[in-house]
């Protein structure tokens, strides 16, 4: 399973040719995992389980904006609410903010001293199709300008064209331009077509040396859907039945309701066990999910709703 030099990148053979670990996943059964994700979701939940959810989804969660027009203005703001996004100290702050490349030192600078990490979409996001030289020099940057995590996508179209080398090589390349940050590979599964690809394209990711796969850039629809979650969940189970090395999750787009981060959690749980439900091996990739969350959390601890007007806006 592993590659050959052991760092995951492709290596050359004794004829010099490069040789390359085993791509190959187990076929995904689609009426099965569609079934047993929506399952999943109907579990009922008692109410000390659901409010320790829904704060362990805040402190999971990517607060995100990747709009044409975000602002260093925004940035901030969305930064102060990351950090605390309630008046409340039983609410966490969230995992990370999540922006474009150019706002990196705008979020650097307003989160310092926070444990909210910074994450930045690289690699010409969401299409990722530059040239790889500029695809590099993106997470370089982003990386100067003080990100934490990087968000790369792969070329679908490559991958679509059955170039598996190729984005095996460019994830391998990523991953040491992002030298100490992490990388979070994103597949925007919604243009993958099949949940065989899908499952394909997480071993690849996962064998590249991705810290965390996620599912979509939140461009496309649809983006995260629990079966597609679901499957990368188990490609990640397999791959530390086969490696030991635990990788990340990251359901990203369309993300709205406290009830789907829920449903999400109990993905994972069932899936990988307690070990993932942890900010280090489990995001939510959403730019309004959170208002939901702490509107449910209020009505857990009051009984009663409390207006949306109560939130600043995500
Ligand atoms: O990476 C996160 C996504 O871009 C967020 O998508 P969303 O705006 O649908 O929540």
């Amino acid at each position: 399973m592993a590659a050959e030099g052991g760092n995951g990148k492709g290596a050359a053979g004794p004829s010099g040719a490069r040789t390359y670990p085993d791509f190959s996943a187990p076929t995904v059964d689609k009426v099965m995992v569609e079934e047993r994700a929506a399952a999943l979701g109907k579990r009922s939940i008692k109410k000390e389980t659901k409010v320790a959810g829904l704060l362990l989804s805040i402190a999971m969660m990517d607060l995100t904006t990747l709009e044409g027009k975000d602002s260093p203005g925004k940035v901030t703001q969305l930064c102060q609410k990351a950090m605390r996004p309630h008046a409340s100290p039983e609410v966490p702050p969230c995992a990370a903010i999540c922006v474009y490349p150019k706002l990196v030192p705008v979020a650097k600078h307003a989160l310092a001293g926070s444990s909210v990490k910074v994450a930045s979409v690289a690699t010409a996001f969401p299409s990722g199709l530059s040239a790889l030289d500029v695809k590099l020099e993106d997470v370089r940057r982003a990386v100067a300008w003080g990100a934490d995590e990087i968000d790369m996508v792969i070329d679908r179209g490559a991958l679509l064209a059955g170039e598996k080398t190729r984005i095996f090589d460019e994830i391998a390349a990523t991953k040491e331009a992002c030298g100490q940050a992490h990388l979070k590979v994103i597949l925007e599964t919604g243009e993958l077509g099949t949940y065989d690809l899908v499952r394909e394209a997480s071993q690849i990711a996962m064998l590249a040396g991705a810290d965390f796969i996620k599912t979509s850039t939140g461009k496309v629809t649809p983006a995260a859907t629990p079966a597609v979650t679901l499957v990368m969940l188990e490609a990640i189970r397999d791959f530390f039945y086969a490696t030991g090395k635990r990788i990340g999750m990251k359901p990203a787009g369309g993300i709205r309701t406290a009830k789907q981060a829920l449903h999400y959690l109990v993905l994972v749980k069932e899936t990988l066990g307690d070990a993932w439900l942890t900010p280090d091996l489990f995001r939510l990739g959403a730019s309004t999910l959170l208002n939901d969350v702490l509107m449910q959390l209020e009505k857990e601890r009051t009984g009663a709703y409390q207006s949306g007007d109560s939130f600043s806006k995500d």
